[in-house]
């Protein structure tokens, strides 16, 4: 290793964020030799940041997965009325729509004042969003709260991979960001408890959603002991305590003191050669409205007409893409609904299935994300998806749904009437369902909010959070699109549809996605320089891989 006692490349002169830097790197830092593969497990300061942040992700599962038991469990309660079609749409799309429009408003915030306040922020909007609704009189009230959860929402999914992700040593990155998923998928399985429990009490859907706001409480209390990302602050010129929080993360044992000085050099130099590239008006006097609004375009600039941005923006968005817009949450929204159509006479416990098999193969991913892969768990996992989805459609083929109202009202005929005829084929679509949803968990489930690693720090922020966007914005769409498909196109036309989805996902992972498990955050971006880098990475992994 080179120098690493050497003076700090980027220097502070202040606290407000003005900052000399300078440039003497490249005969100083050689950042080939450090190496973090030979860190064991991630110890305990770095698991309790994880898990103190994954609370996020807890209540973004369940303010996404209570929703289904507080519709049917409403009643007249809302401007005392039984709630029309109408309603129920614009109560649940709401959120979706507001986590769309949050997500690169939260991503503007993370990049000025930093991922512990956008946390801290989303807090407050959870417990906002979680009384209002728990107080609401009329329709429109709920669809406010709704909204201001969706917001909540938005902010959370985006800053908390992010913020774990710039915490982490590269080896570890995969799995930690990948307890987020776990804690969404467990939020989803304790909404649906907490659905069930609750909906046989008169009002029992005001304890469903105001619950919400007790872990958005414990976080926020939480929150005042957790650090700001190194990364970040490093950025912001706060190099000294950049360098502790480093130091707490890597712990210090035998030689870890030189492996901090390597990762906060490697983290610079990735500044400094940023900065070259930005425009230098963007770089001083950070302090002034227009010098800011001058940065936030120069970011947009950045992230779409760079090379390496443009390729890492085109990953990220078409990953997310591809996890909503394959049908997922169709199954989270309505699987009680199919459940009860094809004859099953506990749909809601039935549809538990869905969302435990989701959490348990989320646990599956945890454990194979940095050993197998990020792109190989998807060229294993989306064939198997496509698999299930075409049994799902042969087998609804197979059902008689045309009954006295025909398709065309399938939710009013799920509500009723069931399927009548033998038991195998409803059981074929459980089995195809839990095929497709362990498949879907353990890939598409948790690989694309990987996002944040593909993209350089000047940028990484902005550019998750178009990602995320482009995640709500699929998530509306297979929101508002799945009953009027199954009513126009049937069941079985539905899910080859979804399954054609896969075809292509599968096809464009292949194509265009590179493997980044085990490399640092900075390495990625050189992966992405010339190309895609899909050749290069695979070969890079499977000599990771072969050393270790
Ligand atoms: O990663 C999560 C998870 O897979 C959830 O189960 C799903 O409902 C979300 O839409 C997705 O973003």
């Amino acid at each position: 290793m080179t120098d690493t006692a050497a003076e700090p490349l980027i220097t502070s002169n202040d606290d407000d964020g003005e900052y000399e830097r300078q440039v003497r790197y490249s005969e100083e830092v050689d950042d080939g030799d450090v190496d973090e593969s030979a860190l064991v497990s991630p110890g305990v300061f770095i698991w309790t940041l994880t898990l103190c942040a994954g609370i996020s992700g807890l209540l973004f599962g369940y303010d996404t997965g209570v929703i289904s038991s507080t519709l049917i469990s409403i009643n007249s309660d809302l401007s005392s009325r039984p709630l029309t079609t109408l309603d129920k749409s614009l109560i649940t799309s709401a959120t979706s729509f507001f986590a769309l429009l949050a997500s690169p408003l939260t991503g503007l915030l993370a990049d000025a004042v930093g991922r512990k306040p956008a946390i801290l922020a989303a807090d407050l909007l959870f417990v906002l969003g979680a009384v209002w609704q728990a107080y609401a009189t009329s329709v429109w009230a709920m669809i406010a709260g709704r909204s201001v959860v969706g917001a909540a929402v938005g902010s959370a999914s985006f800053v908390v991979p992010l913020y774990i992700s710039e915490l982490s040593p590269s080896p570890f990155r995969g799995r930690l960001v990948t307890v987020s998923s776990l804690f969404i998928t467990g939020g989803q399985v304790v909404a649906y408890l907490v659905g069930w429990a609750f909906s046989e009490r008169g009002g029992g859907w005001r304890w469903m959603v105001g619950l919400g706001a007790v872990p958005a409480i414990a976080q926020f209390g939480m929150l005042f002991f957790m650090p700001e990302t190194p990364r970040f602050l490093i950025q912001k010129g706060k190099v000294a305590e950049g360098k502790k929080v480093l130091t707490r993360v890597y712990g210090d044992g035998a030689g870890m003191d030189k492996l901090v000085t390597a990762v906060l050099r490697r983290v610079e130099k990735e500044i400094l050669e940023e900065e070259d590239v930005a425009a230098p008006s963007t770089v001083k006097h950070e302090g002034s409205w227009k010098a800011k609004m001058t940065h936030i375009i120069s970011n947009f600039h950045q992230l779409a007409s760079v090379g390496p941005n443009r390729r890492a923006l085109t990953i990220a968005c078409m990953l997310q893409a591809f996890q909503q817009l394959c049908g997922f949450n169709s199954l989270m929204y309505f699987s009680a609904t199919i459940f009860r159509l094809v004859g099953f006479h506990s749909p809601t416990l039935t549809s538990l299935s869905i969302a435990v098999t989701n959490f348990a193969f989320t646990l599956v991913a945890f454990w194979c994300i940095d050993r197998i892969g990020r792109r190989r768990i998807l060229l294993l996992s989306v064939p198997v998806m496509v698999a299930g989805l075409a049994l799902c459609a042969v087998a609804f083929s197979f059902i008689d749904l045309s009954g006295e109202e025909g398709a065309s009202h399938l939710l009013v005929r799920a509500e009723g009437a069931e399927a009548e005829g033998s038991k195998v084929w409803p059981a074929i679509i459980l089995l195809s369902m839990v095929i497709y949803v362990s498949s879907y968990a353990v890939g598409l489930g948790c690989v694309p909010w990987q996002q944040s690693e593909l993209f350089p720090l000047s940028v990484r922020a902005l550019g998750s959070a178009l990602a995320t966007s482009t995640n709500w914005f699929s998530n509306t769409i297979v929101g508002l699109t799945f009953l009027p498909m199954m009513e126009f196109l049937t069941p079985t036309g539905t899910f080859v549809v979804y399954a054609g989805v896969c075809v292509a996902c599968w096809v464009t992972v292949w194509r265009i996605y590179p493997e980044t498990a085990g490399l640092s955050l900075e390495d990625v971006g050189g992966l992405l320089r010339e190309g895609f880098g899909v050749k290069e990475s695979v070969g890079q992994f499977r000599g990771r891989r072969s050393e270790r």
